[in-house]
């Protein structure tokens, strides 16, 4: 819950804006007029916030100095970096002379950075007709607004950057982001991504550029979710960065200093989660490619008590063990067989401990759920970080870790020993399941491929699940070349089914958290859960692993294609709301309270009809003018919302108002309302003093007094006391 303090200080600094609306002339209404900078004189602008910067005319993009954010509401809507117009024309220059980037680490489609532009000035210019062409198109395009293109984008975001999308949230905004959060102009946001861009796929710290990911993922989120893009917002948190290229770098569009850490760090994040969770209360935050240092303790931090997720930590997780789940499928065994694999992971990040951690529980639960079974399920996994097998004879391991580190004298027993090479491991364990999650691309070598030639399983799976493409571990041709016909495979990025000759199929399947977080993401919407338990994502796996039938196992098809993403989606999603309901921690949506939801979730039908009628289809609604003036308090939204058509500030004479449906006593009268569009009702409370906010549902307004008297009284009123103080 927000504290008092930082109550107070939202509450302090919305006043503040307030008394400044109140007062500046600029934001009151008049006739849309501007003059020209010459002299310096200012232009007066009858827009805010997203309106601007969407404003051929007035926008100046990453120039706007740091008190015209401030003075027109763009904070947090920029990134923090101000630039002159002299960087932004060479920024854009650069950028135009290398229309046809290719990093090391991009696609191998050639065009891919092309087909992003294209797709991305659709995305600016009509939301609708974007996400159909998504939709329609999503085999085709998902590897251009997801991986592997996106890792590439993120790389040249700079350069790349032309419409802001998103918020941005800095170092530099410590104690004021209770305010920011207000430019945003929806008032009711589902789904956040947020990234500290610390951990971009596999391409390191990519500082403010991080973004990329954010939209991508909520662009999925929308795609296969059906979660309206009205109400998603991506989230960048700028706490510097430590890759010292984009430092050094004039055009970099971030704080150009070393990251927080420690105490400082966490005092960001915080303030950022508080003020989200005070403007949306019901909002849906995922944690996205933070680094492992921060991932597993965010996680901890806020997970009991805050609606989210880590996508790396638990989506990756519940991915790899549908995929487990379906290789112990395809070798013709039982599920139940699952304790039984010998499974090597090469990798100990937060994507590599969450899935071990994660597979551990599951054999667990399958063992009898008691300590013992708990316990013993963890010999069945040998992690490989770095620096070789880690063992307890290992000096300073990683807490995260340390449950995986095997004994010494039972490592020796098997012919290891602290840091053996995966090669060597992979040689004397003979595993069922090699899974890397290291971003090291190629790391499955010949060497180590040949060595699981000896694995002890009828049907040895391999899971390079490491993103973008040039860090899978390695590629599909190269599994089933070396290891031969009779192997599962699955990548983190696609690639395409490998031919094996005479008709057969080497089915390349993409294991990625993409079959999940959606599905997470909405079944807890849907449910109304406080948080996301164990036991909601545990559900959501085991979805992923049953939809797929025995032939498709037996095939060696363990993942969904992704043209059927909405339907995987809806069926993950209604899992979880199903599994919030059993656990007692679902609330209700919107008009479906507790109890009824109860009932939705007694037939599998029903719920499912329930997921599919709250997802959002990107059909053109047909629109109509509302001319005049008119506000209302929102009661279709989770949180009452105060809105008015009008975006400037005016005087206002009350004639109604309702409580609760009825004619209220409350003396009406006359106020003036600054140019919020949206305001929640703790703003409307300090305008509206003697008025219980919560409880109004509609109040109607009639004649505004004229401008020309509001005008009137601010030149006149100063003269008139001087006179009267000078007698
Ligand atoms: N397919 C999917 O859905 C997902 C894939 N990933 C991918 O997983 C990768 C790792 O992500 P994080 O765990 O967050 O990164 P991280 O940087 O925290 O962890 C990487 C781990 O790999 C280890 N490593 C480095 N070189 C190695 C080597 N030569 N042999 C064995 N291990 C080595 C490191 O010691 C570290 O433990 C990234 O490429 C990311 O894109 C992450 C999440 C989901
Ligand atoms: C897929 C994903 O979340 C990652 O590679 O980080
Ligand atoms: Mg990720």
């Amino acid at each position: 819950m927000p504290s008092f303090y930082n109550q107070t200080r939202a509450a302090s600094s919305l006043m503040r804006r307030l008394k400044r609306s109140l007062i500046n002339p600029t934001a009151l209404p008049r006739p849309r007029c501007f003059t020209t900078t010459e002299g310096h004189r200012p232009t007066l602008v009858h827009k805010r916030s997203l309106d601007i910067l969407h404003d051929p005319w007035f926008n100046k993009g990453t120039a706007f100095s740091m008190t015209e954010r401030d003075r027109l509401d763009l904070r947090g809507l920029l990134p923090p970096n101000v630039m002159s117009s002299e960087q932004q024309i060479e920024r854009f220059m650069v950028d135009l002379k290398r229309l046809e980037v290719q990093a090391r680490d991009g696609p191998s489609d050639p065009n891919a950075l092309a087909k992003w532009r294209i797709l991305n000035r659709l995305h600016d210019r009509n939301e609708t007709m974007y996400y159909k062409v998504l939709i329609a198109n999503i085999e085709e395009y998902a590897p251009i607004v997801y991986t592997p293109t996106v890792g590439l984008v993120c790389q040249n975001y700079s350069g790349l950057f032309r419409r802001p999308r998103g918020m941005y949230f800095s170092a530099e905004d410590r104690g004021e982001m209770m305010s920011m959060v207000y430019n945003w102009p929806a008032d009711q946001v589902d789904m956040i991504v947020v990234t500290d861009g610390s951990r971009i796929l596999g391409l390191g710290d990519l500082g403010v550029q991080g973004i990329g990911i954010a939209i991508g993922k909520l662009d999925l989120y929308v795609a296969a979710a059906g979660i309206n893009p009205q109400r998603v917002l991506p989230v960048m948190i700028d706490v510097g960065t430590n890759n010292e290229k984009l430092i050094k770098d004039p055009l970099y569009l971030g704080l150009q200093q070393h990251r927080l850490d420690g105490d400082e760090y966490i005092a960001v994040i915080d303030e950022f989660m508080e003020a989200v969770f005070t403007r949306w209360p019901n909002v849906i935050v995922q944690f996205e490619d933070f680094q492992s240092k921060w991932a597993f303790k965010l996680l901890q931090r806020y997970r009991n008590t805050h609606r989210m997720f880590n996508d790396d930590v638990q989506g990756t997780a519940g991915v790899a063990i549908a995929g487990l789940l379906g290789a112990v499928r395809a070798q013709g065994r039982p599920m139940i067989d699952f304790p039984k694999q010998k499974i090597v992971v090469a990798g100990a990040g937060s994507a590599g401990i969450g899935v071990v951690n994660a597979a551990r529980k599951t054999m667990a639960r399958m063992l009898g759920n008691n300590e013992t079974a708990f316990d013993s399920a963890k010999s069945q996994f040998w992690v490989v970080d770095a620096n070789g097998l880690i063992t307890d004879e290992r000096q300073n391991i990683d807490p995260d870790a340390l449950p995986f580190a095997r004994r010494i004298n039972e490592a020796g027993r098997q012919g290891l020993r602290e840091g053996a090479g995966l090669a060597e491991v992979v040689r004397q364990v003979q595993p069922d399941v090699l899974l890397g999650l290291s971003a090291v691309g190629g790391l499955f070598s010949k060497e180590v491929l040949e060595a699981l030639k000896g694995s002890t399983s009828t049907k040895p799976a391999i899971f390079a699940m490491s993103n973008p493409t040039k860090n899978a571990e390695c590629t599909p041709e190269e599994a089933f070349k070396i290891v031969g016909d009779n192997i599962i495979f699955a990548s983190g990025s696609p690639f395409r089914d490998v031919d094996l000759g005479n008709g057969r199929i080497g089915h390349c399947n993409q294991g990625n958290n993409m079959y999940l977080f959606p599905g997470i993401g909405l079944g807890t919407l849907l449910s109304g859960s406080r948080i996301i338990s164990d036991g909601m994502l545990q559900a959501a796996a085991e979805r992923l692993a049953a939809y797929m039938t025995e032939e498709e196992v037996l095939k060696g098809m363990i993942f969904p294609p992704i043209s059927k993403i909405r339907d995987i989606t809806k069926e993950v999603a209604a899992a979880v709301v199903q599994e919030a309901v059993q656990e007692d921690l679902a609330e209700g949506y919107r008009d479906i309270d507790a109890r009824e939801l109860q009932k939705i979730c007694q037939d599998q039908e029903e719920v499912l009809e329930y997921v599919q009628n709250n997802m959002w289809s990107p059909e053109y609604p047909t629109l109509e003018l509302r001319d005049g003036f008119f506000w209302q308090i929102g009661i279709d939204s989770d949180t009452p919302i105060f809105q008015s058509n009008w975006g400037s500030a005016h005087r206002v004479h009350l004639t109604e108002i309702y409580v609760d449906s009825q004619p209220s006593p409350l003396v009406c009268g006359d106020f003036m309302i600054p140019s919020y569009n949206g305001w929640d009702v703790r703003k409307v409370r300090q305008v509206f003093t003697p008025i219980d906010a919560d409880a109004i549902l509609h109040c109607s307004i009639a004649n505004r007094s004229s401008d020309v008297l509001i005008w009137v009284i601010i030149l006149v009123a100063p003269i008139l006391l001087v006179r009267v103080m000078h007698g």
